[in-house]
């Protein structure tokens, strides 16, 4: 089958500079030979070329919003136009603000796709609800159109429209989440599947519970956006966000294992890993933590 590989270098969703070379460190462990290797086509479209803007808000709430607006448009282009080419989207991050466009771009090539969103964190922030006004803890918020009435104006935003429903979303991997965000997730109905029920019930069930919650019928194309820090910082180290406890490899590889066997996993993120944070050490780690990830999505089989 088809791919399309998107570098994404965005790091002003979040403060700590490195995101923006993810892309390159995910190429340098090898990963478009071995995306091929799995008998993939694979085209590597590069790294967008993010339009640098000075920020001509100083008041709001969400840091960078111009910045990461404008990144948000070129992202959701980039990702439609793989798409509509018949590729299966592969973003690269880049931090997590980077899912507004790959999820909006995606939503307007598939409009009835689900969301499977692996991570620590729930990311559903509003710019009132966050405590850091880091973008990358809001992505979902801009995207969910229950939570739209809770939104302050948000500029540079035109080009995005809420284009997901609540029951459309599973999280799987939660272990960090805020106040507002939780009182999000329980208003809204948000199926979620924390470190708890993966303890609880294991990964097998979360998966499926996740699967048959967001897409009962098992016919809608499936955007899967991991973050890296939903795995253990054993696992993956270089990244900002960082929270004990966290997915294994086996627990990781399981998820992308079973969305792959869907056979209609249309858009994938590898969000926040920043080669800039820890030694080469934590580098080579987190990065062949990414690469084994995204080879599980991709066809790669630990049955063989
Ligand atoms: N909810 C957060 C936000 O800043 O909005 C706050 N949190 C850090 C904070 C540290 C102190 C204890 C509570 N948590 C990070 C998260 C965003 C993660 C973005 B992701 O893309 O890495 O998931
Ligand atoms: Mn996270
Ligand atoms: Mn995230
Ligand atoms: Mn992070």
């Amino acid at each position: 089958s088809k791919v399309g590989v998107i570098g994404v270098p965005i790091h002003m969703g979040q403060p700590r500079p490195g995101t923006e070379h993810g892309p390159e460190a995910m190429r340098e462990g090898g990963l478009i030979s071995k995306l091929e290797g799995l008998g993939l086509d694979v085209e590597d479209q590069g790294d967008l070329f993010l339009e640098k803007h000075d920020e001509d808000i100083h008041d709001h709430p969400a840091k960078n919003v111009k910045n990461v607006g404008s990144a948000s448009s070129q992202i959701a282009d980039s990702v439609y136009n793989t798409i509509k080419s018949g590729r299966t989207c592969l973003a690269l991050g880049g931090d997590h603000s980077m899912a507004i466009g790959s999820i909006y771009g995606h939503s307007l090539a598939e409009p009835d796709h689900v969301v499977i969103w692996v991570d620590a964190h729930a990311d559903i922030n509003t710019p009132l609800t966050s405590s850091s006004g880091n973008m990358h803890g809001m992505p979902l918020s801009f995207l969910v159109k229950e939570v739209q009435p809770y939104l302050p104006d948000i500029p540079h935003f035109d080009n995005i429209k809420p284009c997901l429903s609540a029951k459309n979303i599973a999280y799987i991997g939660l272990r960090d989440v805020d106040p507002g965000e939780r009182y999000i997730i329980e208003k809204l109905g948000i199926h979620s599947f924390s470190m708890t029920e993966v303890d609880k019930f294991g990964i097998k069930d979360c998966v499926e519970k996740a699967l048959h919650a967001v897409d009962p019928e098992g016919n809608k194309p499936i955007h899967l956006s991991f973050d890296i820090d939903a795995l253990d910082p054993s696992l993956a180290p270089s990244t900002g966000t960082p929270v004990p406890g966290g997915l294994s490899i086996r627990e990781g590889n399981y998820i992308a294992e079973e969305l792959a066997a869907t056979g209609r996993l249309t858009c994938v993120d590898l969000a926040e890993v920043n080669p800039k944070l820890g030694n080469d050490r934590d580098n080579e780690t987190t990065v062949r933590s990414a690469i084994t990830i995204i080879q599980h999505c991709f066809g790669n089989r630990r049955q063989g």
